[in-house]
């Protein structure tokens, strides 16, 4: 049972939208804006996300350069890099690919880019700005979330949200964007007890849990919109292995929308990473001071 009645909420439209949109600010701009894309070793999925985020930054007019360092980069070395870039003004964006190899410490790593050039909104000056509802660099895939219930009219406001996942990338972002749009949100996490009980209750419901198929008909409100955030690899047969969200596809028997793995969230990532490094251009722009050393 795959096929569905939920209306499907397609990523590859709403991310067009936005590329546009970032292709017709960048092209307002003096210079075009340029991102760097700093990716440590050669995890097989980092190589071609970063490689797809340099492709679509030239499609919309960005320049972009990926920093490809060797897998045994010391903290110190990458740190040196992020000073560097920092410091550059004529870098608009800075992304560090996640995850980093498990030598790496990740906290020091994001906390020393200039929140002006942080692209990933992830740096806590960003992360608090979105806790106040406070200007900043909203990071990638919650900010596409946003703009994906947007492109395809499902209201927020006022909408009973429940947020299933606590991850800093997506679950806790996801859910300040939330209330500051005047959703009511419940964050669940894998200590939650009774997970159905409390996704039934959900009107808009966001999966972000990293567990294949975690959420099945049962635990959804008939009618609800559905987001799938999850990007698990299960095995087939030739090998190859296969994409397959957090949500079990039998949800769109009873979902009244649902967004589907791959492309659902997924472009939307790339496309608000793009907006985003206009966003900061054209701050910067307006503000040169904030792109040298001086912000932290
Ligand atoms: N520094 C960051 N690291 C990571 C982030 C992030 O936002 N910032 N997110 C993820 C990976 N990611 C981007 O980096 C990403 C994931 C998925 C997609 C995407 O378009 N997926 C497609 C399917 C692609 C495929 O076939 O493999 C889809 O869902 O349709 C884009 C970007 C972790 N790291």
């Amino acid at each position: 049972m795959t096929q569905g009645t939920a209306q499907v909420l397609a990523g590859p439209p709403a991310a067009a939208a936005l590329l546009d949109e970032a292709r017709r600010r960048a092209a307002r701009l003096p210079h075009p804006p340029h991102l760097a894309l700093v990716r440590v070793g050669e995890d097989p999925a980092s190589v071609s996300y970063v490689r797809g985020k340099a492709k679509k930054a030239s499609e919309v007019g960005l320049s972009s350069h990926v920093h490809a360092l060797p897998g045994d980069t010391t903290q110190a070395d990458l740190l040196a890099l992020i000073g560097t870039l920092n410091a550059d003004p004529a870098v608009s964006g800075i992304l560090v690919q996640l995850p980093l190899p498990a030598h790496l410490d990740p906290a020091p790593v994001l906390l020393a880019v200039n929140p002006a050039k942080d692209v990933d909104g992830l740096h806590p000056a960003n992360t608090g700005a979105l806790w106040n509802a406070h200007e900043g660099l909203r990071p990638c895939t919650p900010a596409g979330i946003m703009a994906l219930l947007a492109h395809h009219g499902v209201p927020v406001r006022g909408a009973r949200v429940v947020v299933v996942g606590r991850s800093a990338l997506v679950g806790r972002p996801v859910a300040g964007l939330l209330l500051n749009a005047d959703a009511t949100v419940t964050v669940a996490h894998r200590a939650t007890p009774d997970l159905g009980a409390v996704t039934r209750g959900a009107d808009i419901l966001i999966v972000a849990a990293g567990q294949a198929h975690l959420i099945t008909p049962d635990m959804v409100r008939p009618g609800a919109t559905v987001v799938d955030v999850g990007i698990n690899r299960v095995p087939t047969e030739d090998g190859r292995g296969r994409l397959t969200g957090d949500v079990h596809p039998d949800v769109a028997q009873v979902a009244g929308a649902l967004t589907p793995v791959p492309g659902g969230v997924g472009p939307m990532t790339v496309a608000q990473l793009l907006m985003n490094t206009v966003i900061a251009a054209e701050r910067q722009h307006a503000q040169p001071e904030v792109t040298g050393e001086l912000v932290r």
